[in-house]
């Protein structure tokens, strides 16, 4: 399934994207005036490979929830229980990603890759839990290049469901405790950073904390002997069993499934930007069907960013999860393409265009 959805993934298409830019010029608006939006749009034009490029409604969000072995090594000053506890507010609808979902019209799909307890049965909950929580990375691989690759296919699975039954937009969602620190790992790794440079404070932890947490990445890049460059596509897997969480796989493996359906994907914060470099490294064709809803406010994040090359929509110091920038970004994405639907052009209003 993994290599079918690689094999199924097509770069922008060069042409969309010329007829899209040329496009957006003939509006009546003075040229460049809509700024980052007009990018937006000639992106998602050649994603699908079409101008103006569909209308990204309706989008559904989804949440994957797993736990990290590296709790701990007291990474985060949460109980590992609020994990579980998080997948039921979600359920009830009383999470900041319900209200922001519900303020965007988005669906909720709540994701158990690995979540170290048993969940009842819930309608818009999906088990595909792969174990009951990750190994320590800082002791050894997280987990076993096999449930690797089954976390990712949950998530190409969970991406081809949501647009089997309609979705047009795909939003990523994470809730783990402790996953900003198998966040950090994997953004040093693949985008070639100190652990210093790309660890931040993830839910918020004092300086003692901090400093523990950035030794624990640099343990665990040694223990997994992840130190040097990276080569080959498959090292890609392999660095992904070592320090990802099975959140982190699964949305790399949501984000190529959006990509092979031609489905654009809204990324979130730092543990979307860690997983999108996973996507990347199995695939960097994937990323062309991504937008990145936001900049989070965890330092790694800005560092993955800069790595794929995505402007961030929306910057307000977020440092959540759950999908909460991404859902703010939605309603921007679908101002962007409904401009290309909707706007006039200077032509079929009559309008002047500039005289010198
Ligand atoms: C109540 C609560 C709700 C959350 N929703 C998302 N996160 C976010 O914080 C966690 C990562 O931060 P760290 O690595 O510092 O543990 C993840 O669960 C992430 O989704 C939450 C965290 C908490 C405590
Ligand atoms: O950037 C994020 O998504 C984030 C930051 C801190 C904690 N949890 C998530």
């Amino acid at each position: 399934m993994l290599a079918e959805t690689l094999a199924a993934i097509r770069p922008a298409d060069p042409r969309a994207i010329a007829e899209a830019r040329a496009y957006q010029d003939r509006l009546t608006k003075p040229r460049g005036s809509l700024g980052a939006l007009e990018e937006i749009a000639v992106r998602l034009a050649g994603a699908a490979g079409a101008t103006p490029p569909p209308m990204p409604e309706p989008a559904a969000l989804a949440i994957f929830a797993a736990d990290h072995g590296v709790h701990a090594r007291g990474v985060t000053p949460w109980p590992q229980e609020v994990t579980v506890q998080m997948v039921a507010n979600f359920l009830s609808g009383g999470a900041v990603a319900n209200a922001f979902a519900a303020q965007a019209g988005v669906s909720v799909t709540v994701v158990d890759v690995g979540v170290a307890a048993d969940l009842p049965d819930a309608p818009n909950l999906v088990n595909r839990k792969i174990a009951y929580g990750t190994a320590d990375l800082s002791e050894g691989p997280a987990m076993s290049v096999d449930q690797a690759v089954r976390a990712l296919e949950a998530g190409i699975g969970v991406a081809r469901d949501l647009v089997a039954s309609g979705a047009r937009c795909l939003v990523t969602g994470d809730m783990g405790i402790a996953n900003t620190t198998a966040s950090a790992a994997l953004i040093a790794v693949f985008a070639g950073h100190d652990p210093a440079e790309v660890t931040g404070r993830g839910t918020g932890i004092d300086d003692e904390t901090f400093g523990r947490k950035v030794d624990i990445v640099r343990e665990a890049l040694r223990t997994n002997g992840l130190s040097g460059a990276l080569t080959a596509p498959s090292d890609a897997l392999r660095v992904l069993a070592a320090v990802g969480g099975f959140e982190h796989a699964a949305i790399a493996g949501f984000i190529l499934g959006g990509a092979a359906a031609r489905v654009p994907v809204i990324l979130d914060g730092v543990i979307a930007g860690a997983a999108a470099l996973v996507a990347a490294a199995l695939d960097p064709a994937a990323i062309d069907h991504c937008v990145a809803g936001h900049r989070s406010a965890e330092p790694g994040h800005t560092a993955a960013l800069a790595h794929l090359g995505l402007r961030p929509l929306v910057d307000l110091e977020l440092r959540l999860g759950e999908g909460t920038g991404g859902l703010l970004a939605y309603p921007v994405v679908c101002a962007a393409v409904r401009v290309m639907h909707d706007v006039a052009t200077f032509d079929s209003a009559g309008v002047s265009e500039k005289t010198v």
